[in-house]
């Protein structure tokens, strides 16, 4: 079943110059699916976050999400469809510094006035998950930094969204913890049908996901599937990379897996 559909999205900034960042992309999501999207700096991996989670609007094309253009939505419809079917992971976590792991967790559901509970019973489940059990109580200037980004994937799964959009979540962790975070997305996108899509330039957090979207210059460059061993889809993914070019400081987040 497809989930997300990207129909000839074109994005142009208008300005002292215009730019056009995304030209007439289309792509297909399945549910359940957990998808990277790679290219160099400049190629319009964030403006398709942007207009995915409905941050900016579009210049021309669709953009359907369980079947719903969240373009087309008026304001009240949107921010009840961004917080009930989107869920969010970034670089820098964007946990709330005053709340505990578990305020932090509970939030979505605080805002959507779910029934306490049903949010203690959640937590507690979420928190088993993640590996948090220990740490509720904490607050994150406490916690390390695998810790926080554990929190944020909780936050952004605990009320079940259709779709969880990821940029760079990895981006600021050590490798045994990116590890452990992409082990945990690439798990709940097998056992709990979560749809993730990941912009990421790590070809190691890439080589976790069942597929890779290149794009360059905001156009369709390529996609490769993991169909073996995560080993050769990662030098698959670095064999695409090497013909798509760009600047070398964007695998500068390289490792070796
Ligand atoms: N608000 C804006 N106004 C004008 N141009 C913009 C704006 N936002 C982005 N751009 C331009 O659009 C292009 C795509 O930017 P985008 O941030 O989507 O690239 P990216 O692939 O995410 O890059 P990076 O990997 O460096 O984060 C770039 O050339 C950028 O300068």
């Amino acid at each position: 079943m497809t989930l997300v559909k990207i129909d000839e999205v074109t994005k142009v900034y208008e300005g002292k110059v215009t730019h056009r960042a995304l030209n007439q992309l289309s792509f297909e999501v399945e549910k359940g699916e957990f998808l990277a999207v790679m290219g160099p700096s400049g190629s319009g991996k964030t403006t398709l976050l942007n207009l995915i989670s409905t941050i900016d609007s579009l210049t021309s094309g669709d953009i359907l999400i369980d079947g719903t253009n969240p373009h087309l939505l008026d304001p009240n419809d949107l921010a009840l469809f961004r917080r009930r079917k989107l869920g969010f992971v970034f670089q820098d976590f964007n946990l709330l510094q005053m709340l505990t792991v578990e305020e932090n967790l509970v939030l979505p559901l605080t805002l959507d006035y779910v029934p306490t509970h049903e949010m203690a019973s959640r937590v507690l489940d979420m928190a088993k998950r993640l590996n948090l059990t220990s740490i509720l109580h904490k607050r994150p200037n406490e916690i390390s930094g695998g810790e926080a980004q554990r929190t944020a994937i909780g936050r952004a799964l605990i009320h079940k969204p259709a779709l969880i959009l990821a940029d760079e979540p990895t981006g600021n962790l050590d490798s045994k913890a990116s590890r452990d975070v992409l082990e945990l997305l690439s798990a709940i996108s097998v056992e709990e049908k979560a749809t993730i899509i990941m912009v990421t330039h790590d070809p190691i957090a890439a080589s976790y996901c069942d597929r890779v979207l290149f794009i360059k210059d905001g156009e369709f460059f390529n996609e490769i599937y993991r169909d073996d061993r995560r080993q050769t889809f990662y030098q698959k993914i670095l064999n695409v990379l090497s013909l798509l070019g760009g600047n070398v400081n964007d695998l500068s987040a390289t490792r070796l897996p």
